[in-house]
């Protein structure tokens, strides 16, 4: 890139740093700051950049307002202020996301639309958000104002379909609150579905207004893969997509592993994940809503008490830019799964969280950088960790038999009996009982019914979003007897 093609407004807006810069050159700074922060762990490997760096943005957001002659504008906040500066054009985001944008611009001057003005409360249109499924072409457009009431709602729609017709959803947001989020609780779809799908390493994906989604989807391809490829999976393995937004790492996983749990805490984003384990015909992988450090508090203590509850094999966590925090990775500890790959869009938190793993028994073996964010200094970092292996061994002398100083035989017996790890108790050996024993098979929904109703844990039923949706059965007294009776031949209960 010359030096000739520098952004007029980037000094303002802040968000390309590298303008100007050749983008070899962007890639090697991305790669030495990756590896003065995790260098000292492990391999740093060559970063992975995008062959044509421009407008790989899928995700367009503006905010409006006036200039000083009235004129309407939308564009981004100039770095630290609440400032508009007005954009046309930008160099890394989708060039039909600017020019809808633009088009708005033109239809609120006609249509006579006020904008917000964050000062004073008053006025209406406040953000527009585009977002493009570049392997679909379909587009959502969220016109965010600042009351319910939007005069002329329909005929505006009607011609910005006319110039767009390319556009697939349109959702009206209302954010009455003085607040600098973009988008407001109140939602609704006044064209199309609400949604648009895409596609990422071959499955399909459904994206709402507030789930979280890659706004790179070329270098997403390539992250995931590198992900998966770290993990290094067998087919055997239950995995944890920890921070899993609509569900697209465990998604893009299932078909390697044998279980996945996807957790996270916005709802819609779940309700996308589940959608699109459907739409992908994805029968294990089942997703919570919840805080991702308080599900591996519950599972880690779940465990401690009940030894039928499956525990990790692996951990994908994908957490945001302020990175995890204690109670997610102490209960991750806890459970030591052998390997954690850890997706961060923020190599500080990333590094901070290493090394707190680092020191309470992992091991960084590698780490992948990717670029996702061209001109920008952010960069996504894939790392994976193993459980470390004790470091070496002592010898003991220890005589046997009886007398001062030996140790009686019958005592090592009983105390090898004790430390013995208690089997573990899978639904499939409680259904065998029973079938065994009574003659009649009961359905693991029925098991999970019961555990439920006895206060033990229920990591391995349904999850309980799902559950909500399912006409609810119940089993008969017989089929809980014979559950009961089950639980305590394996002393769950
Ligand atoms: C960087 S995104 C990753 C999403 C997904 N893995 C992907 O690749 O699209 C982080 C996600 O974590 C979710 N999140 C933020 N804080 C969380 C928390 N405390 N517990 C669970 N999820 C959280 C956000 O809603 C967002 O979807």
């Amino acid at each position: 890139m010359s030096k000739t093609e520098i952004c007029p407004v980037h000094k303002k807006c802040g968000g390309c740093r590298y303008q100007g810069v050749p983008y070899e050159e962007q890639l090697k700074i991305k790669e030495k700051m990756v590896g003065k922060l995790m260098g000292k762990y492990c391999k740093i490997y060559p970063i992975a950049g995008m062959e044509d760096p421009k407008h790989y943005r899928n995700k367009v957001h503006a905010v409006f307002d006036r200039d000083r002659k009235g004129n309407i504008i939308s564009g981004v906040y100039k770095e630290g202020t609440h400032q508009v500066i007005p954009v046309e054009s930008c160099m890394i985001e989708d060039v039909l996301a600017d020019e809808i944008i633009g088009t708005i611009r033109k239809l609120a001057k006609s249509f006579k639309i006020k904008t917000y003005d964050e000062d004073t409360g008053y006025g209406l249109l406040r953000h527009v958000l585009v977002k493009r499924a570049f392997a679909t072409g379909q587009v959502m457009v969220v016109i965010v104002t600042a009351s319910p009431v939007f005069p002329s709602r329909n005929n505006f729609v009607k011609a910005l379909l006319k110039e767009y017709p390319q556009i697939t959803t349109i959702i009206h947001n209302i954010n009455d609150k003085r607040t600098s989020m973009v988008l407001g609780e109140r939602e609704k779809v006044i064209y199309g579905k609400g949604y648009i799908e895409d596609m990422l390493c071959g499955k399909k994906f459904r994206i709402s207004a507030k789930s979280f989604y890659q706004v790179n989807p070329v270098q997403t391809e390539i992250l995931y893969k590198k992900a998966i490829d770290a993990a290094g999976f067998t087919g055997k393995e239950y995995v944890i997509d920890a921070y899993c937004g609509i569900g697209t790492i465990g998604i893009v996983a299932s078909d390697h592993v044998d279980t996945v749990v996807g957790v996270e805490l916005n709802r819609d984003a779940v309700r996308d994940a589940i959608g699109n384990a459907k739409a992908n015909n994805i029968k294990n992988i089942r997703f919570v809503c919840e805080d991702a450090g308080r599900f591996m508090v519950r599972l880690a203590d779940a465990a401690r008490r009940d030894s039928s509850v499956r525990l990790p094999d692996v951990v994908l966590m994908d957490p945001p830019r302020s990175g995890s925090d204690e109670a997610f990775l102490s209960s991750l500890v806890k459970m030591s799964p052998k390997t954690v790959v850890y997706v961060s869009c923020n190599p500080v938190t990333l590094e901070r969280d290493v090394k707190w793993l680092e020191e309470k028994g992992y091991k960084a073996e590698g780490v992948w950088p990717v670029d996702m964010f061209p001109f920008t200094e952010h960069v996504e970092t894939v790392v994976l960790l193993s459980h470390k292996k004790p470091d070496g061994h002592i010898n003991v002398k220890v005589e046997f038999g009886e007398g001062e100083g030996k140790v009686p035989l019958d005592n090592i017996a009983k105390r090898a009996e004790s430390y013995k790890p208690k089997e573990r108790v899978t639904y499939k050996m409680i259904k065998e009982y029973i079938e065994a024993k009574y003659g009649f098979k009961v359905h693991t929904a029925y098991i999970a019914e019961v555990k439920r109703d006895l206060g033990l844990p229920m990591y391995d039923a349904p999850n309980a979003v799902e559950e909500l949706k399912q006409p609810k059965k119940h089993p008969t007294a017989e089929k809980v007897e014979a559950i009961k009776d089950a639980l305590k031949h394996y002393k769950i209960i």
